[in-house]
């Protein structure tokens, strides 16, 4: 495979890209038609700008791309951010979007929680790491089982009595008969880029940085 100079942006796949893509739009930058058909099975596209491509992935791989330079700029929710820590990504501009929070539920029947039962503590997650992490400075040991979704059936199940998870409008939370103990942490989704990639070609990355910038601040403003 040819490897180009073009600049990637890696845009989630699901949700977050509804909400993403008006933003995209707005700072300038139109994928070809492909992007918009439901029956191209293509990854990457072209867009309006001609050094600049557009890939596809889950919200979790557009870090992991941009992490490793093998995409540029990328959309990726704080969550993301955070579970992952990688040191090569910079993330300069907050886009307002994908508001959620990362949160501790439990069973709505079960007493809130008590420290002092903390002595072995088991959580179904997407989250590992920040869930350990929250129970570190706590000065408790976590024991994460790791689940990609629909973490809300764990409970009911018995795999685990807590679950963390993200949490929007709480009717997942509800539905599944589960109570919000606590937020670990807010989420927005941010631009994020490649830290050396800003290095090396400061003015291009600068450029859309800006031109995001700007799409956000007219958003907010209209
Ligand atoms: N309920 C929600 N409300 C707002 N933002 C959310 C919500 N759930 C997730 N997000 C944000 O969207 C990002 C992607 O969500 P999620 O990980 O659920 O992926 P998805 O859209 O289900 O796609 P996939 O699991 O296939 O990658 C999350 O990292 C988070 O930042
Ligand atoms: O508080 P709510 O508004 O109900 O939103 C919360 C739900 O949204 C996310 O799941 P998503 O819909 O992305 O599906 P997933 O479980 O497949 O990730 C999250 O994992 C919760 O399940």
């Amino acid at each position: 495979m040819e490897l180009t100079d073009k600049l990637v942006l890696a845009l989630p796949k699901g949700r977050i890209l509804e909400e993403v893509m008006p933003l995209v739009k707005a700072a300038g930058i139109h994928p070809e038609a492909a992007f918009d058909d439901p029956k191209s099975r293509a990854l990457q596209f072209d867009t309006n700008i001609p050094n600049l491509s557009i890939i596809r992935v889950r919200a979790f791989d557009a870090a992991t791309f941009v992490a490793f330079g093998a995409a540029h700029l990328a959309v990726v929710g704080n969550d993301v951010l955070q579970e992952f820590g990688y040191s090569d990504l910079y993330s300069p501009l907050d886009l307002d979007i994908g508001h959620c929070r990362l949160s501790l539920a439990m069973p709505e029947d079960e007493a809130t929680e008590d420290p002092r039962e903390w002595s072995h503590i088991r959580v179904a997650t997407k989250y590992p790491n920040l869930t350990r992490q929250y129970y570190a400075e706590r000065g408790v040991q976590a024991e994460c089982i790791k689940l990609n979704g629909a973490m809300e059936l764990a409970p009911q199940l018995g795999l685990s009595r807590r679950i963390v998870d993200l949490v929007s409008t709480g009717g997942t939370l509800r539905a599944n008969q589960l109570k919000e103990v606590e937020v670990l942490t807010h989420i927005t989704s941010r631009l994020v880029v490649h830290r050396p990639a800003f290095k090396t070609r400061p003015r291009e990355i600068s450029y859309w940085i800006d031109r995001f910038r700007e799409a956000v601040q007219n958003g907010t403003n209209s």
